[in-house]
């Protein structure tokens, strides 16, 4: 050792005992070695923070989850859009899913709302659709295609359940909810669904009772004024009573099939009020779906159905939302002679706005025919409607632009008189998701009978012609036990109102132009449906 190290050497020495010296006057002792994070290296003392971290904002992600999910799926949860856009944030048990197969159409490109995997569907057994009230069947259209009536004589089966007619949850409720967020989970929408049903099932007992109520009054008063005789059990069968419930129900079906409002919904000026069709709200429009309260439980073993004109028109979107939902359903349609159904949805919207001659633009009311007339100019600006040859149209109809054009045109908004009775293009796409779900070509299907088995088109006057013959058909395709009515009634008739813009026909020259117009959407339905729909209407 060399003489400066050993020099260093006693120095260090005579340091640490000089050190030990200070601690044992002072009293205070060396700080013992650090055992927490203070010990560790910097690098693991970050890792561990970052880990704690982690955790804390895991732990705060799952609360939420579950905090969500009690709130929004639980039965007296308020429904407010922004709940349905944080139901997004937890995915949704994928299973029992399967794949839809074959090509995807091109409206399931183009819907802008289905559940939350586009694509797949999902089968619920029986007992389960039971237990959810999810519906077992959709009457999809046509509005006045005498939807009222087949209402009313389902309402009276036994085996049906009562309901509210025009839910409109597969339209609007839907368009409001995916509007923004785009998709929302198939679990939720079919929870939505459900209380949207529940409550048409309340509101229609609740309709129930008031009428019941009112005919104990009813009959309490004939007594009094000496008509005991009419009091007694031969009561349903007396002409008189019968037309005053009749009245008296007329009264409560603007309840019934959800009118009242419709007059509020004032929107594009096409001459009258908007109703129940105008396009979905995108660009982040949101409106809260109201809640409604119904009673914790309401349990029914019985048939349950939907019955919304409007779903036909919303071609574009509600398929897909039945593939998603509620894929077992049968499909029912009321067709009616696209003329005769303008000129009673004319009818109907004047009687709205009656007896006013203005609209609330200021602006008045047109006429039938500039009502069509309005009407197939929109059509054919968008490109639905064209002066095509045979050929022409076969290779339009199959090319993207129809359906493209056919999209524009819904998503105006419009009363849509004309384009309500362009079925074929309506009911492509319902059967083309039934093609979908039940996997097959829709000639294979037809072949089959199992077309038959999902969908029943129906004329609208056969309805009115042969009533009982064509309820029998009805009940039969719904699976549901014969039952005839006693009187089938004539229900939502256009009003009898002496004003003669209700009496006002189609000139001929506009209802021929019409019909030219229509003409190849016509011969359409013949290949859809069968060759006794081609040119139903033009050869009567
Ligand atoms: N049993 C029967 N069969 C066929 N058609 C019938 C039946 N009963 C009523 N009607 C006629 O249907 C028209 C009303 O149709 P909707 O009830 O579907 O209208 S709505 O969309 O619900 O407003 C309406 O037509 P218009 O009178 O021409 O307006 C009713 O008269």
């Amino acid at each position: 050792m060399s003489f400066a190290s050993q020099r260093r050497s006693t120095v260090s020495k005579n340091n640490k005992s000089a050190t030990k010296q200070t601690h044992q006057i002072t009293g205070r002792r060396r700080k013992p070695k650090q055992n927490g994070l203070g010990g560790l290296p910097l690098i693991l003392r970050l890792t561990l923070i970052v880990l704690l971290c982690v955790i804390i904002l895991t732990a705060a992600v799952l609360l939420r989850y579950f905090l969500q999910k009690c709130l929004l799926l639980s039965k007296n949860s308020p429904l407010n859009y922004s709940a349905v856009e944080k139901a997004k944030f937890y995915g949704l048990s994928q299973r029992k899913m399967n794949s839809g197969q074959g090509d995807a159409s091109f409206w399931s490109n183009l819907s802008n709302a289905t559940c939350d995997d586009q694509g797949a569907y999902e089968m619920l057994e029986l007992g389960e659709i039971q237990r959810l009230q999810l519906p077992r069947a959709i009457l999809i259209g046509v509005q006045k295609g005498g939807t009222t009536a087949l209402f009313q004589y389902l309402d009276q089966h036994p085996s049906v359940e009562r309901t509210k007619k025009e839910l409109y949850f597969l339209d609007e409720d839907m368009d409001r909810l995916v509007g923004h967020a785009g998709t929302i989970p198939r679990k939720v929408a079919r929870n939505l669904y459900h209380q949207k049903m529940r409550d048409g099932m309340v509101e229609a007992r609740a309709l129930e009772k008031q009428k019941n109520r009112h005919m104990h009054q009813l009959k309490q008063k004939l007594k009094q004024n000496g008509g005991a005789q009419l009091a007694d059990s031969s009561l349903a069968d007396n002409k008189q009573l019968r037309t005053r419930r009749l009245q008296q129900t007329d009264k409560l079906l603007p309840i019934v099939h959800g009118e009242e409002n419709t007059q509020q919904k004032e929107d594009l000026d096409d001459g009258f009020s908007r109703s129940h069709h105008g396009p979905p709200p995108g660009d982040g429009q949101i409106k809260p779906i109201k809640k409604k309260t119904t009673p914790a439980a309401l349990t029914t073993n019985k048939f349950v159905m939907d019955l919304t004109p409007n779903y036909m028109f919303h071609s574009d979107r509600v398929p897909n939302r039945i593939k998603c939902l509620v894929p077992w359903v049968r499909l029912l349609v009321l067709l009616r002679d696209p003329v005769a159904r303008a000129r009673s949805q004319y009818q109907m919207k004047l009687q709205m706005v009656l007896p006013k001659s203005h609209n609330s633009y200021g602006n008045p009311i047109p006429s039938l025919d500039e009502y069509i007339e309005n009407d197939l100019n929109a059509l054919e600006e968008v490109g639905v409607l064209k002066n095509w040859t045979e050929v022409d149209f076969e290779s339009f109809w199959k090319s993207e632009e129809c359906w493209k054009a056919w999209q524009t045109y819904i998503h105006k908004g419009l009363n849509a008189p004309v384009g309500m009775g362009l079925y074929a293009l309506q009911l492509k796409p319902f059967l083309d998701v039934l093609v979908e779900i039940h996997h097959g070509s829709l000639e294979l299907l037809a072949s089959h009978g199992i077309l038959s088995d999902y969908f029943l088109a129906i004329d609208s006057r056969d309805l009115q012609m042969e009533t009982d013959k064509t309820y029998q058909e009805v009940l039969k395709f719904l699976r549901l036990p014969s039952f005839s009515l006693t009187e089938y009634a004539r229900v939502n008739k256009a009003s009898s109102k002496d004003h003669a813009q209700l009496k006002s026909k189609l000139s001929p020259a506009i209802q021929k132009r019409m019909q030219d117009a229509i003409a190849p959407y016509n011969r359409k339905l013949g290949d859809l449906l069968g060759e006794e729909w081609k040119d139903k209407w033009t050869s009567r």
